[in-house]
């Protein structure tokens, strides 16, 4: 052979142990990127993967939950005397309208509109000292971003003693009527929890801390591994104004599992009270489902918080969201239809799994999981072959 022959063999040859090294990697790592709006259940599933394949949660590590648990109840006591003040109750003692002032001033509702307009200063700043940067380097950047309120423990003494004054009782019983803000269905958990909570050495257990509430703001990643292939599991913020962040992690995603809050259908969004939050998802759901950047990318839908979409519909149609719904009003029924508006949302072409999910569920959850993560395995296999 040649010399000219000999080096073009090497570098062929070269090519090809560079190409298996490529599968090789691309074979032992997924990427997998959870999308949806506001409240889906996206970090949930993330704690459910923690649960089912991470280190779970060990009781010597729970306490750090207790901070948001008891953040959750306050932000729902102090809606309950915002609106018992709006829907005229008394209370039933003086000293407690007293300690509610108290626990509001100290404690207010933060609205989302603040926070976010508070992260755009603080991206403002944090993107100006980045700007000579690549795009690559805006994820770490933004998963940094943080509010920089501190956190101020609730008396629990004071929680308690509103929480059995009969007139925040009768609030409470009066929640339907809230408005415009609701309880969300975490508080109420919580609320109802208020005793175990407020004892002095509580330890959350993994249901609370299932139902614990936090927006995601930034972009969390969690690594797992599992029969020896690195997940690697990128939970992004759904509210609308955050979602022009998504695209940063299209391109090298295995597949994209989208969340959709299905109870969402009576619901407004909270950044955007004249959008539905069952449209909002069916929307943002098509526009992902048609970008070209996903063009090749598998997708997994989850229409997740079944448990309370199938109380919602023993009393509430789905007319609410799609008027032109003229099935019966049972679960199956809906369920089927927003299946179908979901499956009629994206191109031909496109493989999407379904899965009917209530993320708060261990048990259904373990099921899920374990399906979802064979239909990753097959998904990464078969590109891997595609390299
Ligand atoms: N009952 C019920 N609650 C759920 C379900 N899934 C999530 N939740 C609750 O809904 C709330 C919002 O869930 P998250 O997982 O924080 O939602 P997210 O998609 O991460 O929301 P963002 O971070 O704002 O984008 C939490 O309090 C969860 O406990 C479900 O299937 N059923
Ligand atoms: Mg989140």
């Amino acid at each position: 052979m040649s010399k000219g022959g000999r080096a073009a063999l090497a570098r062929s040859r070269s090519i090809d142990h560079q190409i298996d090294e490529d599968r090789e990697k691309k074979q032992k790592e997924v990427q997998l990127l959870l999308l949806g709006g506001a409240g889906s259940g996206k970090s949930t599933f993330i704690k459910q993967l923690q649960l089912h394949y991470g280190n779970g949660f060990p009781e010597s590590e729970r306490e750090i939950f207790t901070e948001q648990i008891l953040k959750n109840v306050t932000e729902g006591l102090v809606l309950i005397l915002e609106q018992m003040e709006i829907l005229g109750i008394k209370f039933e003692k003086e000293e407690t309208e007293q300690h509610g002032i108290e626990l509001s001033g100290k404690h207010p509702r933060v609205s989302m509109k603040m926070i976010l307009s508070k992260m755009a200063e603080d991206e403002e700043a944090a993107l100006k000292a980045q700007q000579n940067r690549k795009n690559a380097d805006l994820s770490p950047t933004m998963a940094k971003l943080k509010l920089s309120t501190p956190y101020l423990r609730p008396n629990t003494e004071m929680i308690l003693q509103i929480w059995s004054d009969a007139g925040v009782q009768c609030s409470y019983a009066s929640r339907h009527k809230f408005s415009p803000e609701k309880l969300t269905h975490s508080e109420e958990y919580f609320l109802e929890s208020i005793d175990r909570i407020t004892k002095k050495n509580f330890v959350p257990t993994v249901q609370d801390i299932l139902y614990i509430r936090q927006p995601t703001l930034g972009v969390m990643e969690n690594t797992f591994e599992i029969d020896n292939l690195i997940y690697r599991v990128i939970d992004v913020a759904g509210q609308k104004s955050l979602r022009k962040k998504w695209i940063h992690f299209f391109e090298a995603v295995t597949a994209v599992m989208f969340f959709v809050p299905l109870s969402g259908y009576d619901e407004v969004l909270e950044e955007d009270t004249t959008m539905n939050c069952l449209q909002d998802s069916l929307q943002a759901f098509h526009e992902v489902s048609h970008n070209h950047y996903l063009e090749k990318t598998d997708m997994i839908l989850f229409l997740n918080k079944k448990d309370l979409f199938v109380q919602k519909v023993k009393k509430l149609s789905i007319k609410t969201c799609f008027p032109k719904y003229k099935g019966e009003n049972t679960p199956e029924a809906c369920l089927k239809y927003i299946k179908d508006q979901f499956i009629q949302h994206k191109p031909g072409h496109k493989q999407v799994y379904i899965h009917v999910s209530c993320a708060v569920d261990v048990k259904m959850m373990k099921d899920i999981l374990s399906s979802v993560i064979d239909i990753v395995v097959e998904i990464n296999l078969r590109r891997a072959g595609n390299l």
